[in-house]
């Protein structure tokens, strides 16, 4: 059979480590596809760069476009990155009977019914295996090897950069903006590093977990995103002193009324596995009611872990391209004759709908009976506690303070319940600084 034919838009950190890795591992790509598999076209802003990336024998355009005209190219790989000319493109190869691969979370995240509802049309795939914790085949494990099961919840360490963050500040006291720069100039972070940080990309990809998973609409729009930029090193050593380590994760549950779809700093205990995954590391753990709880780790970004992906996404296309379009993988793991009838009517609820336990602290004056009026509004609210931990006021403020730190541990709560008393606790005169909350997931 003859070779499938791609083109390649975008060839900067991610696309030179696919050209690498398709150039090192051609034959047994070749033989794994059942077909070779050819990059012969790439389209790049900076052709110069692009040239010394791909050499002399392969056809290097500026215009993404001249691709997209080529009826030679079957698979077009979009490497480019953000929601603009990305989309445009995207939907112009498929408007094209072009495949598409592409590790773009953020564009999927956002207009991923759009572009899943013309390539359906179409009768082509869009694969993005590469768009969600970079190299490690978690699209491909909760959309096939997971298929017998009714998801309960899945919660992943999704962002290398915010997790090598926590974990160079916990264990080397580090400040966060020097280990973001870090992060930067190790090529983990976005083009704006403000999407790592502020827990966007980390939803970008908790969305499109939690569609697959549950056979829901991408709804982006609907998570709720909250970063590590308000964490406090205080907050990291007393989660450490309760037993807990801080990670940014992402998370998405079937609940009674609905899905949650939600990404924000958690606290895990430091007994589970997910707890110690440091550095730039990636990790997913999935629970379903047939297979209990799995766990998927590795690199979830960098030049050749997310290659690897893509080039998995490329093989799959090449075994596939072929095979009438309704009996191919689905995009979002459900099948049916149309999209539409796939999707689950399932709605995601709003934050002040999730139940989940709580780590609190409180800044407060070191005084009789302030612990007292606390607790009481907890217990008035219907809040009940795990565990109280007040530190002294010298090793808070320093020899002779008048401050301390309460801190307190919850039982389940609905996050509306705890915003309310939350408010509460925060006007009274003995709390002298804005509270911190922080969700904490038991994970079992
Ligand atoms: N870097 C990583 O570790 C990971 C990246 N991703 C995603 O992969 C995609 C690519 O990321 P990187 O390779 O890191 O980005 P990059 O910035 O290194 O490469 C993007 C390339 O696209 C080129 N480009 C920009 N506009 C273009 C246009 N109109 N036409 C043709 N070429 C154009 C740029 O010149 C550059 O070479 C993004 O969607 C990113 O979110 C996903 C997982 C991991
Ligand atoms: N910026 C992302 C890169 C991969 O998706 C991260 O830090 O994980
Ligand atoms: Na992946």
């Amino acid at each position: 059979m003859k070779p499938i034919q791609v083109g390649l838009l975008g060839i900067g950190t991610v696309g030179s480590g696919v050209f690498n890795v398709l150039a090192r591992n051609q034959d047994e790509i070749s033989r794994r596809a059942g077909r070779g598999i050819e990059i012969t076209m790439v389209a790049d802003l900076d052709v110069e760069r692009a040239k010394a990336v791909v050499g002399a024998d392969i056809q290097v355009v500026n215009d993404a476009r001249a691709i997209i005209a080529n009826p030679d190219i079957d698979i077009v790989i979009e490497l480019i990155g953000g929601y603009g000319i990305a989309r445009a493109l995207v939907l112009e190869a498929i408007a094209a009977g072009k495949h598409v691969v592409t590790a773009n979370k953020a564009l999927l995240a956002v207009h991923g019914t759009e572009i899943f509802a013309a390539a359906s049309a179409k009768g082509v795939m869009v694969a993005f295996e590469a768009a969600v914790a970079g190299g490690i085949p978690i699209i491909k494990a909760l959309r096939e090897g997971l298929t017998a099961n009714r998801i309960q919840w899945i919660a992943g360490i999704i962002n290398g950069t915010t997790n090598f963050i926590l974990s160079e500040m916990r264990s080397k006291g580090l400040d966060f903006d020097v280990v973001l720069r870090e992060a930067q100039r190790l090529g983990y972070a976005e083009a704006d590093p403000t999407f790592d940080i502020e827990g966007v990309d980390a939803a970008h990809k908790v969305t499109l977990m939690s569609a697959i998973a549950f056979g829901i609409p991408v709804q982006f729009d609907k998570a709720y995103v909250e970063g590590i930029t308000k964490l406090g090193a205080a907050d990291i050593k007393y989660a450490e002193q309760l037993g807990y380590r801080i990670k940014l994760l992402g998370i998405t549950k079937r609940a009674d009324k609905g899905i949650e779809l939600r990404v924000h700093p958690s606290l895990v205990p430091s007994k589970r596995l997910i707890a110690n995954v440091e550095g730039a590391m990636n990790a997913v753990v999935v629970q379903g009611d047939a297979v209990g709880t799995t766990l998927y780790y590795g690199k979830g970004a960098g030049s050749e872990p997310t290659a690897s992906a893509v080039i998995a996404d490329l093989v799959d296309i090449a075994r596939l391209h072929t095979a009438d379009p309704e009996h191919r993988v689905p995009h979002l793991a459900f099948q049916a004759n149309t999209l539409a009838d796939a999707m689950d009517t399932l709605p995601v609820l709003p934050m002040s709908e999730v139940v989940t336990s709580y780590y609190l602290r409180l800044r407060v004056a070191d005084q009789a009976g302030v612990l007292a009026k606390v607790t009481g509004l907890l217990a008035e609210a219907g809040v009940s506690i795990d565990a109280v931990l007040q530190r002294e006021a010298d090793e808070v403020g320093g020899e002779g303070s008048t401050q301390t730190d309460l801190i307190i541990l919850t039982h389940d709560t609905r996050e509306g319940t705890m915003d309310a008393v939350i408010a509460q606790m925060q006007a009274l005169p003995t709390v002298l600084a804005p509270i911190t909350r922080i969700r904490k997931e038991e994970l079992n």
